[in-house]
C-alpha cells in the first residue's frame, strides 16, 4: 500500500532521513520506533504530504505523493504529534468542520460524526469547547479527526503521549479496533504499546533503517541472548566447578539464594550457542538436580537499545543480562513517573475545567 524508496530529507547540512526504503502492506499495523530525533516525524510528515523530501519517492496505492498530493491526502488520516485542534470550537463544531474539509458526503455526515464520537468515546464532551478539555480528551478529538472519512491509511504520531495509564489502555484498544479495517502506522516510544498493537516493527536511527521485522521474529532472531536462568540444588562449590568446566559458558552470575542449599544463577554463553544439554548432563554428574532452567530472551525494549546503540539514555553499560534488565527497569520507572506526572497534569486540568463550569 505504501512504498517509500530511497527517501532523503536534509535540513541545511543536517540529514534527518537518510536513504530510507520500506513498504507497508494493506491491512498491516506498523510500529515505527526510534530514539528522539531519529527522523520518525519527518518521515511521517513526508508520507502525508505535509513537507517535501530532498530526494526519493513515496507512493500510496501507486499514487505519488509529490505528483498527486490531493489524491494521497484523501487516502490518509493523520494524527500529528501536536493535533491541529481549534480551541475555540466545540467538539461537534470542529468535527463538522473536519468532515467538510475532507468532503464527507453531506447525507452521511451527521451519522459518521456520531459514530466516530462514539468510538473515540467523546460523545459526552461533544458540546464542550476544545480548550476546556483535558489532554486525554484533546487526544481523542485528534484521533477522531484522523478517522473522519474512514481513510484507508491512518498515521498516528505518538498517540498516547501525555496520557494517564487508563487513557493509554483505551486509546490502545481503539487503535486495535481501527487496525481491523485500516492500514496503520503508529509511531511510539512505548515498547509495550508496539508489542501489543503492531504486527511489524520498524526501527530507525539517525534517519536510517536499522530493523524491520515482525515482533515474533524479533524474539527468535534478535531476542536470543544465549543466557539462561538456572536454579539448582546442591553443594555450591561442586555446582560452580561443574559449570566452569563447560567451555562454551562465558560467565556465571550468582544471585542471592532464596532458600538454603538452592543456587540461583545466570549462565551466559555466546548468542548463537545452546548449552542447555551440556548444563543438564553436567548437573546430573554433579548430582545437583536442576529445579528450573529458563532461556533469557531480550524484550523489544532491550532489542531497541541494542540496535540503536542505547542512544537517548546516556552512557549506560549494556554488557551482560543483569545490566540490560536494570536498564529496562529504569526505563519502566521513568515511564511510570512520566505517566504519573502527566496523569496529575490531567487531573489539575480537569479540576480547572470543572471550576470553569464546563462538563
Ligand atoms: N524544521 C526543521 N529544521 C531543522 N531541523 C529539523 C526540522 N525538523 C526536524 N529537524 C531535525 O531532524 C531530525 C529528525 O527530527 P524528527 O522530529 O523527525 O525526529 P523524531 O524521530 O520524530 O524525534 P522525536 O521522537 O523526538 O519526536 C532531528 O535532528 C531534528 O532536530
Amino acid at each position: 500500500m505504501i512504498e517509500v524508496k530511497n527517501l532523503v530529507k536534509r535540513y541545511g547540512n543536517h540529514t534527518a532521513v537518510d536513504n530510507l526504503s520500506f513498504t507497508v502492506d494493506k491491512g498491516q499495523v506498523l510500529g515505527f520506533l526510534g530514539p528522539n530525533g531519529a527522523g520518525k516525524s519527518t518521515t511521517m510528515n513526508i508520507i502525508t504530504g505535509y513537507i517535501s523530501a530532498t530526494g526519493g519517492t513515496v507512493t500510496v496505492n501507486g499514487v505519488d505523493v509529490y505528483e498527486e498530493p490531493e489524491e494521497v491526502k484523501k487516502m490518509i488520516g493523520y494524527l500529528p504529534e501536536f493535533p491541529p485542534l481549534y480551541p475555540d470550537m466545540t467538539v461537534t463544531e470542529y468535527l463538522n468542520f473536519v468532515a467538510d474539509i475532507k468532503k464527507v458526503n453531506k447525507a452521511g455526515k451527521k451519522q459518521m460524526i456520531a459514530d466516530i464520537m462514539e468510538s473515540t468515546r467523546i460523545t459526552p464532551v461533544s458540546n464542550r469547547l476544545i480548550k476546556h478539555l483535558s489532554k486525554g480528551y484533546k487526544q481523542r478529538v485528534g484521533l477522531a479527526q484522523a478517522i473522519m472519512g474512514y481513510p484507508e491509511l491512518i498515521i498516528l504520531d505518538e498517540p498516547t503521549v501525555g496520557l494517564d495509564p487508563k487513557q493509554i489502555i483505551e486509546i490502545r484498544e481503539l487503535i486495535k479496533e481501527l487496525s481491523k479495517n485500516h492500514t496503520v502506522i503508529l509511531s511510539s516510544h512505548i515498547m509495550q504499546e508496539v508489542s501489543a498493537v503492531c504486527d511489524t516493527v520498524m526501527i530507525i536511527d539517525k534517519g536510517k533503517l536499522v530493523l524491520n521485522e515482525r515482533p515474533i521474529d524479533l524474539s527468535t532472531n534478535l531476542g536470543n541472548t544465549g543466557g539462561m536462568k538456572l536454579c539448582v540444588k546442591g553443594d555450591r562449590n561442586i555446582i560452580l566447578d561443574a559449570l566452569e568446566r563447560i567451555e562454551r559458558i562465558t560467565n556465571i552470575v550468582e544471585h542471592e539464594p532464596t532458600t538454603e542449599g538452592i543456587m540461583n544463577l545466570t549462565v551466559n554463553c555466546d548468542e548463537n550457542e545452546d548449552i542447555r544439554e551440556e548444563v543438564f548432563y553436567a548437573m546430573c554428574d554433579a548430582k545437583a538436580p536442576i529445579l528450573e532452567m529458563q532461556s533469557i530472551h531480550l524484550s523489544l525494549e532491550d532489542i531497541f537499545l541494542k540496535v540503536t546503540a542505547g542512544d537517548g539514555i546516556g552512557d549506560l553499560n549494556l554488557d551482560g543480562f543483569q545490566d540490560k534488565k536494570e536498564v529496562s527497569e529504569a526505563i519502566d520507572e521513568n515511564h511510570a513517573e512520566d505517566v504519573q506526572n502527566k496523569s496529575e497534569e490531567n487531573l489539575v486540568e480537569e479540576e480547572d475545567n470543572s471550576n470553569a463550569g464546563d462538563l
